[in-house]
């Protein structure tokens, strides 16, 4: 589970995070919604351990960030960036090999390749393995990239190697937590789907899972949970059914929609209706 307490962050003397409190789950997916520049990649990244807070505390399985050492965080928590910026030409299969690091003592071993080829298989990349990283499109890139943070946490490490506290030491819970930010932004309609599918298989699994989109769709069908930003402040959060209603995007995104149901199809879609000439 991860944890932000009453976080602030403050850029170029303007907080872009101010008064921001969540929780995010295990077992969940939790997706941040917002339009740009509301604060989804700057809440994101103090939870990836790339920014730090002007003040409040961001906490993992029950310990705070800064208490975690950098080597144990490695073996559970995996970051998919937005883009990536690997241009030596490793192998596809390289790639996904580097996610194993942070569980490797010397050589990577036969279990270690095993588990790159199955996460190269649940990303659809098995076939290019031996393809040199920077040729691939962006989406490939995007898959490869996936399926290295796959591999970094494909394997519950266990409460106690972790040192953790809290709940997740009593009920001695391993933690894994996958963060993606906007993972289907370079992928076509089947790869959005099956990326999404991915996550919530690693959710169900016991991960916490922690996502940005744009696609509110896309969220609707696969989040259990969302925290949804404006201006850098929590507008709601929280289960999706109730969290993200008509009113609520009106009130953050400007738009008008209405959800729709499709009999038999389980959870609702949204449709945005177009906007009249006086709100564009
Ligand atoms: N280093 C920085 N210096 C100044 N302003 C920054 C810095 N980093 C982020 N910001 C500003 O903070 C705000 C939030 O940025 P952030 O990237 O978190 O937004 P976002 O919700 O992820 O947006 P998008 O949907 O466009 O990706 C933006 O207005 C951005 O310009």
């Amino acid at each position: 589970m991860l944890r932000a307490e009453n976080i602030r962050v403050i850029r170029n003397g303007r907080p872009i995070l101010d008064g921001v409190s969540c929780e995010v789950p295990a077992g969940k997916v939790t997706v941040i919604l917002g339009p740009n520049g509301a604060g989804k990649s700057t809440l994101l990244r103090l939870f990836a351990g790339e920014y730090s807070s002007d003040a409040g505390q961001v906490s993992l399985g029950g310990r705070p960030l800064s208490e975690w050492r950098p080597k144990d965080v490695a073996k559970c928590r995996a970051v998919l960036p937005q883009e990536s910026s690997l241009t030596f030409p490793f192998r596809v299969d390289e790639v996904v090999l580097m996610g194993r690091a942070p569980h490797v003592r010397g050589m990577e071993s036969a279990h270690d390749h095993a588990i790159s080829m199955q996460a190269l298989q649940r990303v659809d990349m098995a076939g290019k393995r031996e393809r040199i990283f920077p040729s691939l499109s962006g989406g490939e890139k995007q898959r490869v990239n996936l399926a290295r943070a796959l591999a970094q946490i494909w394997e519950p490490v266990g409460a106690n190697e972790l040192r953790l506290t809290g709940d997740a030491a009593t009920t001695g819970k391993a933690t894994r937590v996958l963060l993606l930010d906007e993972p289907t932004s370079n992928l076509d309609l089947a790869h959005q789907h099956s990326t999404l599918r991915e996550a919530q298989r690693f959710a169900r699994d016991g991960a916490t899972v922690l996502a940005i989109l744009h696609d509110l769709n896309l969220a609707l069908a696969y989040a259990d949970q969302v925290i949804l930003l404006c201006d850098g402040r929590i507008a709601a959060a929280g289960e999706i059914a109730t969290a993200l209603t008509p009113a609520r995007i009106r009130e953050v995104f400007g738009v008008e929609c209405r959800f729709m149901e499709i009999a038999g199809q389980g959870r609702p879609f949204i449709h945005v209706l177009p906007m009249s000439a006086e709100t564009r």
